[in-house]
């Protein structure tokens, strides 16, 4: 059964549509991987998803009913570029985007201010950052950095997390702990889950599908033509198709 629902999806920006007719849905719990040209309007379809913007055309429906116009708690986002608050300590960084969004802070009583601690150190426990709770962000490596921004997301229990890049800063080794670091949250939590990434690799490990996003029509003469959609939805499970065949197939590899 459908999840995440998307029917006749466009956004325009002034007179330039950046992406269109997208038609898709995606089953609770999977996880899709999203790979496509730089700049043919990847991000552009997370926010979309996340409601930071609103589509020109079509809808999106999210387990049944209309998406929110705005951002919420629904969804968390991670981006390639670290999310986390410098100025905070580690377990800080748990604690206070909830403080902000919701102003709930100011009127815990000091026992349920000790439990939120509790939660968020049991989380840092999950992510393997316990020992360095109480330290800044700059003490801590990419890896331990982009582990605690996906476990800010998480914080919220989001029913759908939205990746974008978010590995893309890593070094090979510390990526694929990363890689079995979300498998393993993934398992635990069953979260639908949407990453852009410009690894094929990466997307086909750990995706059940693969979009490609690209533009079919392709005009020099006149730039705002060039709309992408999704050209190809690869299943992706026991590896999918070989890569060599989507790279033989669009131009994802070959950015014009
Ligand atoms: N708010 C906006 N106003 C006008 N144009 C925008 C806006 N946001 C994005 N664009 C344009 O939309 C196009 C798609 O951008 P987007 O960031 O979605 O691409 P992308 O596929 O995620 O690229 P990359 O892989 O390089 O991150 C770009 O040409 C960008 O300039």
């Amino acid at each position: 059964m459908s999840y995440v629902t998307i029917k006749g999806l466009s956004k325009t920006y002034g007179k330039r549509t950046i992406i269109e007719n997208i038609d898709v849905s995606v089953p609770k719990g999977q996880f899709v991987s999203i790979v496509g040209a730089s700049g043919c309007g990847k991000t552009t379809f997370l926010r979309l998803l996340l409601a930071q913007e609103q589509p020109t055309r079509g809808e999106i429906h999210i387990d049944g009913a209309p998406m929110a116009r705005e951002p919420g708690r629904d969804h968390g986002i991670v981006f390639q570029r670290y999310s986390v608050l410098p100025h905070q300590t580690v377990l800080n960084n748990l604690i206070a985007p909830r403080a902000f969004r919701s102003s709930f802070w100011g009127r815990l009583s000091r026992a349920d201010r000790a439990e939120e601690r509790d939660k968020a150190r049991a989380t840092l426990a999950r992510i393997g950052l316990e020992h360095v709770a109480d330290q800044y962000p700059a003490d801590l490596s990419g890896g331990m950095l982009q582990r605690l921004a996906i476990a800010q997301a998480l914080a919220g229990e989001p029913k759908i997390l939205l990746l974008d890049e978010p590995f893309g800063a890593l070094d090979p080794g510390t990526k694929i702990v990363m890689h079995d670091f979300l498998q393993e949250l993934r398992d635990q939590s069953g979260m639908t889950i949407f990453m852009i990434t410009h690894d094929l690799g990466e997307a086909f490990k750990l995706g059940d599908r693969v979009w490609a996003f690209d533009k079919p029509v392709w005009d020099a003469t006149d730039p705002e033509k060039n709309a992408a959609t999704i050209t190809y939805d690869f299943d992706a499970r026991d590896d999918g198709i070989p890569f060599q065949t989507l790279k033989e197939r669009t131009h994802v590899l070959h950015p014009r």
